[in-house]
């Protein structure tokens, strides 16, 4: 896997989160959808930061290690022992990370970008994890990433099924999230950052 990512800058990962934990990060993002509780997203950073739902359509309701509900804790407890062995096997330099659950409705997309800013690119990884539990390529929604194949880029799609994560380099590939066709497509997103 990590040698996925350095060579393809890319990777697609199945078995890293346990079963009953995806289950119930599952229920935990789909009852703060059915109650309301996730917010517009915006783009960019600090003063460049806006809401724009012709390019970012989601909802998102960041996360952290000190929440007190126990999927939460239990995830970051998974993210910090891969954070461990990347800081140990590939000197990283990993030190901070942020993660938020992401629902996109019916309709919504993401269009094609990169995760750094131009004014902060501190960002290392980007992460997805997948947490529709019953998800077809007829669902639509399916993350594109753009390789740097020479001499000519290739689109990779990848369907957001159940407990699929995708890590790859935040500032080398560009992606988007296609509009969803049909049903409402469920994630948690993050990055783990250098400084
Ligand atoms: O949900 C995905 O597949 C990707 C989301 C994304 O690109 C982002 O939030 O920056
Ligand atoms: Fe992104």
């Amino acid at each position: 896997m990590i040698s996925q990512i350095l060579d393809k800058h890319f990777a697609v990962i199945v078995n890293f989160f346990e079963a009953d934990h995806l289950e119930n990060l599952h229920c935990q993002i789909q009852s703060l959808y059915d109650n309301d509780a996730l917010k517009k997203a915006a783009i960019g950073k600090h003063f460049d930061e806006h809401i724009k739902t012709e390019i970012r359509g989601d909802y998102i309701q960041w996360i952290n290690e000190s929440s007190d509900i126990t999927v939460v804790q239990q995830f970051f407890q998974v993210i910090n022992h891969f954070v461990d062995y990347l800081n140990r096997t590939c000197f990283m330099g990993i030190l901070h990370k942020e993660f938020h659950y992401a629902v996109y409705p019916k309709g919504r997309f993401y269009k094609r970008h990169l995760d750094t800013f131009d004014n902060d690119q501190r960002r290392k990884l980007s992460m997805v994890l997948y947490l529709n539990k019953i998800w077809t390529p007829k669902n639509g929604g399916d993350l594109v990433v753009y390789t740097q194949d020479y001499p000519q880029e290739r689109a990779i799609s990848v369907v957001p099924k159940f407990g699929r994560l995708v890590i790859f380099e935040s500032s080398v590939l560009e992606h988007e999230v296609k509009p969803v066709v049909e049903g409402v497509r469920l994630s948690i997103t993050g990055w783990l950052k250098v400084r």
